[in-house]
């Protein structure tokens, strides 16, 4: 298989998740990359940030919602046909948190039922994946992108026991 990448891009996305009650939140993304999708809440690292402290400070940022817990469940590697850049994104869930969610700049958070999560809304590949999570499994897998950022052309998708910290081409 040709390399699909030269280099990468570490990137978080964190689903709060209220098992007891079946819901997730996520949010409308006013203003960048994925602008109008509904996804979970994450971005790029600050320098000498761990993945982890990311993924805290941009839930944070993003919702007003503070994680007590952070449980890694994925790793997606996103590609772009015509673009060398893959995109290595560090999935968490966290179950216990405090502080309503709020709107800010970036994202106005709602919470959704598990069978009511607006897959039309968002990412292409969420559809794939977000259900295995939501099914308490984990998971490591690639996505490559035709130039619309919608069509997927191929992808990999393992389940796994333990999550590694990077993904391996
Ligand atoms: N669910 C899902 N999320 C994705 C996909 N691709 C992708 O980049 N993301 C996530 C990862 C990040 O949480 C977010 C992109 O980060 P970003 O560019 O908005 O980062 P940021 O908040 O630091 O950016 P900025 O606007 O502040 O510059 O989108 C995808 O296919 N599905």
């Amino acid at each position: 298989m040709p390399q699909l990448y030269t280099s990468k891009k570490p990137l978080t996305l964190v689903f709060p998740i209220d098992w007891e009650n079946k819901k997730i939140l996520l949010g409308m993304k006013k203003r960048g990359f994925g602008v109008n999708k509904i996804n979970g809440f994450g971005g790029k690292l600050e320098p000498g940030e761990t993945v982890e402290q990311a993924a805290y400070r941009e839930l944070l940022e993003e919702s007003m919602v503070e994680a007590q817990n952070m449980i890694k469940v994925g790793l997606n590697m996103f590609t772009f046909e015509g673009d060398s850049v893959g995109l290595e994104v560090h999935v968490y869930l966290t179950t216990d948190y405090r502080g309503e969610p709020q709107e800010t700049n970036e994202m106005r958070p709602e919470w959704y039922d598990f069978d009511k999560i607006p897959f039309e809304q968002m990412w292409t590949d969420d559809a794939y994946w977000l259900p295995k999570v939501l099914n308490h499994e984990k998971f490591v897998a690639q996505y490559h992108f035709a130039q619309d950022q919608t069509t997927i052309l191929s992808e990999t998708f393992n389940l796994v026991d333990t999550v590694p910290d990077d993904y391996e081409q």
